[in-house]
């Protein structure tokens, strides 16, 4: 039997401008734009080989080793996008195969724990739609393959981009213009680093669907922040993005991070996703920029207490220093030569703070989805 075959990778994108409430529940299109960074696949990443043949006789999707129901309406929506796409194709060139008729089977590993406020399904989708679309040969144009992802998950459209990537809500009531666009690449500021607390890796309290239609229901926070604060601010982003300036950067990133959160807690009943452990990193973080006299680290939260805190290379020694003075009884240090950091002391922390998080991840801004030899077989 001929099986056909393709394998890509996928990065996880943190939400610097975060996505919060939908407009449309099944086509996920979102009440404000946002924007994220994409981090290294060296580091965290999903893998997907996708697989199809005439002989294969029911779609199927084995995550992690287990085979996972693809009765959700989401990947529903993806799979019928991209064979519609490959039909497309087809009836332009009679010769090729009719893989939009056939059935797909899809195995997929992430190398980090899933559904635990680690953008696992911003990944996971966008490694699915970038291996079925290699599979069939689709056009490579990213911002048309997001409008896809995004109806898996929402933040997954930011992650068929690398580098820094925005999700221009659209205004359409079908969605064909909510879609990820480059706001720049990588190599426009490579030095950019993500260091990521993780708090907890369970399963996280409050899904995010369910988080946002309770916040788009109930909070009148809400509206203030979708019309006037993220709209200034998505441009505000962008020019300190363009300009590397990284104090307003970061200053934008921990003022959306807060202003995400405080429309959780106005939501009614509220929804708590930071907690003890997470509010210490914060002042931690506003402490260290106080001493610095500058802005040169930035926290961001998502549905979930886990800390992504970004910092540009130029102050690794000072903002790791600090990171491995409360932490350094945690794994993920071994990558760092840490002769080369410099201790720094917050008075008044609690030495106990490193108690409440279990590992720490060392990363940096990445590239988009690519495309591997690796072949994932079950
Ligand atoms: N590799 C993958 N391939 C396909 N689907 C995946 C993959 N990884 C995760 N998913 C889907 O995403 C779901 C987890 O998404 P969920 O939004 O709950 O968590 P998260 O993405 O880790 O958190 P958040 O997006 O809030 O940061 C999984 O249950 C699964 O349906
Ligand atoms: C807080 C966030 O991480 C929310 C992400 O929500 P999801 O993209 O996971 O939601 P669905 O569209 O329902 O799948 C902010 C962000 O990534 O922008």
């Amino acid at each position: 039997m001929t099986v056909y075959t393709a394998s890509c990778t996928a990065p996880v994108n943190i939400a610097t401008l975060k996505y919060w409430g939908k407009r449309d529940k099944s086509l996920n299109l979102p009440t404000n734009s946002s924007i994220s960074v994409t981090l290294s696949q060296k580091d965290l990443r999903t893998l997907t080989t996708a697989s199809t043949s005439s002989e294969f006789t029911e779609d199927k999707l084995w995550l992690n080793g287990k085979l996972e129901s693809l009765e959700s309406p989401r990947t529903k929506a993806c799979l019928q996008d991209l064979r519609k796409l490959r039909a497309q194709v087809e009836s332009s060139n009679a010769e090729l195969p009719k893989l939009s008729t056939y059935k797909l089977h899809i195995v997929s590993e992430n190398n980090f724990p899933t559904a635990a406020g680690l953008a696992s399904s911003a990944a996971g989708f966008a490694a699915l739609v970038s291996s079925i679309a290699k599979l069939y040969k689709l056009p490579e144009d990213m911002s048309e393959l997001s409008k896809i992802a995004r109806k898996g998950s929402g933040s997954a459209c930011r992650s068929l981009f690398g580098g820094f990537v925005a999700w221009e809500m659209g205004e359409l009531t079908n969605g064909e213009d909510s879609k990820a666009v480059e706001v720049a690449p990588l190599s426009h500021w490579p030095t950019l680093k993500a260091a990521i607390l993780v708090v907890s890796d369970d399963k996280k309290d409050t899904p995010s669907t369910s988080g946002m239609q309770l916040t788009v229901g109930t909070s009148d926070l809400f509206q203030h922040r979708i019309k006037e604060v993220v709209p200034a601010r998505f441009e505000e982003m962008k020019k300190s993005i363009i300009a590397k300036d990284f104090e307003k950067f970061g200053e934008l990133t921990m003022k959306d991070s807060n202003s995400f959160h405080a429309v959780c807690l106005d939501s009614y009943p509220p929804i708590f996703y930071l907690n003890d452990t997470s509010k210490k990193i914060i002042k931690l973080i506003h402490k260290l920029n106080e001493l610095e006299g500058k802005i040169i680290a930035a926290y961001t939260f998502d549905a979930g207490p886990n800390a992504v805190i970004y910092y540009d290379e130029v102050n690794e020694s000072k903002v790791l220093g600090l990171l491995h003075n409360y932490f350094s009884k945690l794994g993920g240090w071994e990558s760092k030569d840490l002769t080369k950091l410099t201790k720094v002391e917050i008075e008044g922390t609690d030495d106990e703070i490193y108690k409440g998080v279990s590992r720490i991840i060392l990363t940096s801004i990445g590239e988009g989805p690519q495309e591997t030899n690796e072949i994932l077989t079950i």
